[in-house]
């Protein structure tokens, strides 16, 4: 059985970046056991604030990132943390050669019914700055909260799962994940189709035809509410991922972050040999604007994906 630590020494040659992984995971596992008996210990609920984005932050939203920031700002080879929950990024002392952004808790409207939630990071190079297009990552990863504690990571190549064993290690468990290149499965938040392109309403009216439609076979429909549980469930057997530009949230550019939900999302997607885009460009080529920026988001099987960007090239 391979470890994680064995794992990155087979990935890379720099400890430093192995480091930053290494604590990424150290939280995951930290958070999987406070998250496990957050009920027990009162601290479901509202924190009684808002974060950047005008979001109810929940207690554990803040519980999350804290976790995280103590994790990394003991890691000299951190220099800035961004994270969703925070206003502004944090620069640590120490001129450590990277920084994450981070989503510390994803699908956070998932934990009052126990539903899969998770934390997203995103490792970038401290040289190149804060705002970096997301091809500029050097590894990503997720930790989903499920039935099992997952962790799912990249670093330049293969799309690594390990589950969270009962002594608190990282057991590997698929060695390289590969996004099937087609599938019958797509995610989407259907209430929202009124505010719809006619990219997207045109996709999803063809998989809803199923046989009897242009995409001549039967759609199943999947929204878990947490993007950790969407993209998870396609990494491990296909589908296609959408929160596309509505007319509800042009104002913004889209709903997801692209920092530390679309970008590191997007480069395991495309790692495990699927396909990313915002419709109208690739995600990991948006030039990002600022820390909090929005993005349209489709990722996921390479065949849907393609489909989808036929919709957007017509008009
Ligand atoms: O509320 P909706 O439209 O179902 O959106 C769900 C999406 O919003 C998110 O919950 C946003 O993430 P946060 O919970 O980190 O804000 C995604 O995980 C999920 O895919
Ligand atoms: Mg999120
Ligand atoms: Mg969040």
């Amino acid at each position: 059985m391979t470890s994680l630590a064995q794992w990155l020494v087979a990935q890379t040659d720099d400890a430093a970046l192995a480091s930053v992984v290494t604590s990424m995971a150290a939280a995951g596992a930290e958070l999987a056991t406070v998250l496990r008996v957050a009920p027990i210990a009162g601290q479901t609920g509202l924190a009684g604030h808002t974060n950047v984005q005008g979001e109810a932050q929940k207690a554990l939203d803040v519980i999350s990132n804290d976790v995280v920031l103590k994790h990394l700002q003991t890691n000299d080879a951190v220099s800035v943390l961004i994270s969703e929950e925070l206003d502004e990024a944090v620069h640590f002392e120490n001129q450590g050669a990277f920084i994450v952004a981070t989503d510390p808790l994803d699908g956070s409207s998932n934990l009052d019914v126990n539903v899969t939630v998770g934390t997203i990071f995103s490792v970038l190079k401290s040289a190149g700055g804060l705002l970096q297009k997301g091809r500029a990552q050097v590894a990503a990863g997720y930790v989903a909260y499920g039935p099992a504690t997952s962790l799912v990571v990249r670093i330049a190549g293969a799309v690594s799962v390990f589950t969270l064993d009962d002594r608190g290690e990282w057991v590997q468990v698929v060695a390289e994940a590969k996004v099937p290149e087609t599938s019958g499965e797509f995610a989407i938040n259907t209430a929202r189709e009124r505010f719809w392109d006619a990219a997207t309403l045109g996709y999803v009216k063809e998989s809803v035809a199923g046989e009897t439609g242009p995409a001549r076979k039967r759609y199943n429909m999947r929204w878990v509410g947490s993007m950790v549980g969407d993209i998870h469930r396609i990494l491990m057997r296909g589908g296609i991922f959408l929160y596309p530009l509505d007319s509800e949230t042009t104002g913004k550019g889209g709903r997801l972050r692209l920092l530390y939900e679309a970008n590191p999302m997007a480069w395991l997607i495309e790692g495990a040999g699927g396909l990313s885009t915002t419709g109208r460009q690739g995600i990991l080529d948006v030039e990002p604007t600022g820390i909090h920026q929005r993005v349209p988001v489709i990722l996921g099987s390479a065949e849907e994906v393609r489909r989808v960007e036929a919709w957007y090239a017509k008009g």
